[in-house]
């Protein structure tokens, strides 16, 4: 059923019920019986606590220490939830309304709409902190939503406080995958931009801070995939389980519970085993034959699901680089076929992607144990100071797994459920340097977003900030970077107010501090205050467990199909000197196991042209008598030298910029593909391009 509603607000125009399509100034509400029910009871609930519709409801915040402990108790959900609000908006902005995030009692942690969508009193009471349980403002979106733990609209007059009838609100609420209920999303605006299609976009927004949740928690799970139409399998209709190793089902997400006919606890109670009459082994053994498509699944209902397999690889997750080209994106491999890489995002997307705190973490530190003696003592010594709040200084040549290992310091701490906050000071150009760190209050300088922005500091809070590359910041930072690590405080840029900074640090560099402390680049007093405990990764070429890591890599790539490698390409490894380090490992292997396709062994044939030329020269230069332009020395370790470089008069410094820029160049300017054919990382080559 369709009503109209009257768009004036005033208590004349409410007790108005117009037929449809009657009024210009209308606008059209569906109705149904349920919906009118589920408001009848609200009213009901809200009279027996005493309210009046006269009433007008506290929009006094909580006071800064309290709101301060709800957004810490509530981190997760907003870490999850603050892109998919950004999304949100992006789709309601021409209906001038706000997104609100609520907790279970009902107090807003986080809104974003611009300051010019709503009315001035109406965004004061959407703010932080203010409070939209329904014992407090009786029937609203928020508030209902949580006590009914349904999807809801409230429209106008169905607010139960008439001071509340100049708003239309859409709720839904969200939940965990074990079916705990988490928080609320929320869109809130004039009564009179109400559009039917609201509720359904918050509710797929729900499921999707729902999935990312999911996915969170079973990161290292198997996770099905699936849907009854094939086409559904991958959208926010589609179901997705998480699978721990020993075949137990670790969580589901909404639509998979729909689908399978099972509630929360229920999921509990199942198995594979139970609910597709087969157990792990068999399930992996059908993906395995199934050469392509989904996999055909069939519930003891006789209900047909189509499913794919998927797991996440954090081994070969692409850094989160600030500045970079590409967004961050957890690479997501399927086992039954190869995934499709997602389209790279819009610009928009990616600067909230590099805006988000990100959710993701990296394995611990068991992971990086493959046998090497240098890592073994890394790793202990590590250990010993985890939780001790002590800053961890990594120091090592590019691509050997500084980043890798700062997430596995944080994975292992007591921190790994709070956000792991990546800076490469190396690629944010230094203008932007200072803002994206400390963040930005509205209107602190040109060009800054009109909402401020939360620095990547205070993005860390509660978790851990890596620093990478902190040789590279500039020195006027350093001073004000000290400072924030001595108070624990960060004022933003352009504000008053020293937010709280609680943050382990760890920083890295492939630079000697020492030497730039002497040439008085670095600050001392910094350096002693990042340098708690300062550890070296080793390059490659001085690793003994070459082969083994060789083999996780493959295994992590291709876990069905795990190619062998033959003697000859053992050997030509082994022999490598590996300037690239471990990225180079990864991206050499992952070239190779994708030529090899379903043969059981990589051999020389399918090892990269640019591998096996390098590996060429490296031969020459051994070969070639010593003291001659082509013999064995340090400079020939430089990343794919120019054929005759060795030849020319310019300095090492000189060719190797040659040789980046020559790349970039050759391949229009794309960074990652210039930074695998270099073997070196795509900071890496921004620093060095930003320095020519
Ligand atoms: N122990 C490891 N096992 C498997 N893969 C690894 C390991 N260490 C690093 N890698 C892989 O090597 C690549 C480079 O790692 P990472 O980015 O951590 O290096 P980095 O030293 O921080 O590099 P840069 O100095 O260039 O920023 C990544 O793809 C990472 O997944």
């Amino acid at each position: 059923m369709l009503t109209t509603r009257p768009t004036d607000g005033t208590a004349s125009g409410r007790k108005r019920e117009l037929g449809f399509g009657h009024s210009a100034t209308s606008v059209l509400v569906p109705s149904d019986p349920a919906h009118v029910e589920a408001i009848r009871k609200s009213h009901e609930r809200c009279a027996a606590l005493g309210l009046t519709r006269i009433g007008h409801g506290d929009y006094t915040p909580l006071p800064r220490a309290d709101l301060a402990l709800a957004h810490e108790r509530n981190r997760r959900l907003f870490v999850h939830a603050a892109p998919v609000m950004e999304l949100l908006l992006e789709q309601i902005l021409v209906s001038k309304s706000m997104v609100v995030l609520a907790d279970t009692q009902g107090t807003v942690l986080h809104s974003v709409g611009h300051s010019d969508l709503m009315e001035r009193t109406a965004k004061v009471a959407l703010a932080p902190g203010v409070n939209w349980s329904e014992s407090s403002k009786g029937t609203n979106g928020m508030g209902t939503a949580l006590v009914t733990e349904e999807p809801v609209f409230v429209h106008a007059d169905e607010h139960f406080m008439y001071a509340n009838d100049f708003l239309t609100c859409s709720a839904a609420p969200i939940f965990d995958p074990r079916g705990n209920l988490l928080g609320v999303l929320d869109v809130t605006g004039d009564h009179r931009t109400f559009h039917a299609h609201t509720l359904g976009l918050v509710k797929m927004s729900a499921r999707m801070i729902e999935n990312h949740w999911l996915t969170d928690d079973c990161r290292h799970a198997l996770r099905l995939h699936f849907h009854s139409r094939v086409e559904f399998i991958d959208t926010l209709m589609g179901g997705i389980l998480a699978v721990g190793e020993d075949g137990r089902l670790m969580g589901a997400n909404r639509s998979a519970l729909d689908l399978l006919g099972l509630s929360p606890a229920g999921l509990r109670m199942n198995s594979l085993e139970s609910l597709f009459g087969m157990d792990l082994a068999r399930l992996l053994g059908q993906a395995r034959s199934a050469s392509t498509g989904p996999l055909a699944l069939t519930l003891a209902n006789g209900l047909q699901l189509h499913a794919r397999l998927q797991m996440n690889w954090p081994l070969v997750r692409p850094a989160m680089e600030l500045g970079g080209p590409e967004a961050p994106v957890a690479e997501v491999r399927e086992v039954t076929e190869v995934a499709a890489e997602p389209a790279p995002p819009a610009p928009q997307a990616r600067e909230r992607a590099r805006a988000a705190p990100e959710a993701e973490a990296a394995p611990d530190l068991s992971w990086l144990q493959t046998g090497d003696a240098q890592v073994e003592t890394v790793v202990a010594k590590l250990r010993r100071v985890i939780d001790r709040d002590i800053a961890v200084l990594i120091l090592g040549e590019t691509g050997t797994g500084k980043e890798v290992l700062a997430r596995a310091i944080h994975q292992e701490s007591s921190r790994a459920r709070q956000p792991f906050v990546a800076v490469n000071c190396a690629s944010i150009p230094e203008s932007l340097i200072e803002a994206e760190l400390f963040g930005y209050e509205e209107g602190a300088f040109t060009g800054a977003r009109r909402r401020g922005a939360v620095g990547r500091i205070l993005q860390a809070h509660g978790g851990t900030l890596f620093l990478d590359e902190v040789g590279d910041m500039p020195l006027a930072l350093q001073a004000r970077l000290l400072r924030v690590l001595q108070e624990r405080e960060v004022t933003p840029l352009g504000g008053t107010r020293a937010l709280a900074a609680d943050v382990a640090v760890i920083a890295a560099t492939h630079c000697n501090l020492r030497d730039m402390i002497e040439q008085q680049t670095f600050r001392e007093d910094l350096y002693y205050r990042l340098n708690g405990l300062s550890v070296r990764v080793p390059p490659l070429r001085e690793r003994s467990d070459l082969m083994a890591l060789a083999h996780k890599i493959l295994r992590s790539r291709c876990p069905l199909r795990t190619p062998a490698l033959d003697a000859e390409v053992v050997q030509l490894l082994q022999g490598y000197h590996w300037p690239g380090n471990v990225r180079q490992l990864v991206n050499v292997l992952r070239a190779a196991a994708a030529m090899a396709g379903d043969d059981p062994a990589i051999t020389r044939a399918h090892l990269p042209d640019d591998f096996i030329e390098d590996l060429q020269r490296a031969a020459q230069r051994r070969a070639a008598p010593p003291g001659s332009p082509g013999a064995a020395n340090d400079a020939a370790r430089t990343p794919a030298p120019q054929p005759d470089a060795a030849k020319s008069t310019a300095t090492l410094e000189e060719l190797e910029m040659q040789t980046i820029l020559r790349v970039v160049q050759e391949l229009d300017g794309n960074i990652s593909l210039a930074s695998k054919r270099l073997g070196i990382s795509r900071n890496t080559i921004y620093r060095k391009l930003r320095r020519r």
